[in-house]
């Protein structure tokens, strides 16, 4: 066979299939929009704190073997003695791995700062990285996974993704709550993902996004496309949407109630 006809070496992933996963969960917000109170990531569902039910989420995969937790500024000690008082997937028949580690490290001012403290904390061996929002406590594992495999399988960032049941208009915003604002377009809905979290990515790529990116952006997978890497979707999941405002509280109990219920406990 000449050297032409030979097929050319297959590239190997960014991110091989036994490479250990970490999950960085900022938790550091208010949560102004979901009203006074306690930071959003330390409140209630049913009992249990939001960061308490998003740590179990991203420790159910049994490829997560470290979870970094970036406290509220001053809330690392709190955060500490909550992941100590409540039972964590690991070591289980079909649960977690055989031990997940967790960290806990202070936030920053935004998220994204928030995210990069995270990193700062992140040990060498782990090439793949999720970014999950404490907001997101009720993520399904098999998102989780699915998100990690495709990581795993060479892509350099991935976000689960929906499509959109709005239609969505863009406008001239009016800079004042509550005035008309002029509408100077409608992207075609149905080229428009809502992303989600966990967000993946090969840990080089990340990192990069984190070092070399400033501009004010809203997701890590925004980062990446401003270095010009790609970034792709898998399907995401209607439960693992974000508690932002009071009304997403309800719909989380009743999420976690049917849970219950299907569990028959
Ligand atoms: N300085 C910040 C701001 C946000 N986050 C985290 O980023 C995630 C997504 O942010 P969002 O839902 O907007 O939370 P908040 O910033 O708390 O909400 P709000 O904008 O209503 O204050 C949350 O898990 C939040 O704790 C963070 O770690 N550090
Ligand atoms: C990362 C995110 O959850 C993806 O949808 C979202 O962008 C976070 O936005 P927020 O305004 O910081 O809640």
């Amino acid at each position: 066979m000449s050297d032409e006809s030979r097929p050319a070496p297959a590239q190997p992933p960014l991110a091989p299939a036994k490479t250990p996963v970490a999950a960085v969960i900022p938790a550091a917000g208010r949560g102004v929009r979901l009203g006074p109170g306690a930071p959003k990531a330390l409140r209630a569902l049913n009992g249990t704190p939001m960061l308490i039910h998003a740590v179990r989420a991203l420790a159910a995969s049994r490829h997560v073997s470290l979870v970094i937790v970036v406290a509220p500024p001053d809330g690392s000690a709190e955060v500490k003695s909550l992941l100590d008082a409540h039972a964590l997937p690991g070591g289980t028949p079909g649960g977690g791995p055989a031990s997940t580690d967790f960290v806990v490290v202070p936030g920053g001012d935004s998220r994204q700062e928030s995210v990069r403290l995270g990193l700062a904390a992140l040990p060498p061996q782990y090439g793949v990285v999720l970014v999950h929002d404490a907001a997101r406590p009720l993520v399904p594992v098999d998102t989780v996974d699915a998100v990690i495999e495709a990581v795993r399988d060479g892509a350099p960032a991935v976000v689960p993704a929906l499509p959109l049941a709005d239609t969505v208009k863009e406008v001239e915003p009016a800079g004042e709550p509550g005035a008309p604002e002029p509408v100077v377009a409608t992207p075609e809905r149905a080229r428009l993902r809502a992303v989600q979290t966990p967000q993946g990515f090969d840990r080089a790529t990340l990192l990069r996004a984190h070092e070399t990116v400033t501009d004010d952006v809203t997701d890590d997978a925004g980062m990446v496309e401003k270095l010009g890497l790609p970034v792709v979707t898998v399907p995401g999941h209607e439960e693992a949407f974000k508690v932002t405002r009071p009304l997403d509280l309800v719909l989380a109990e009743a999420v976690l109630a049917r849970r219950r219920l299907n569990d028959g406990f």
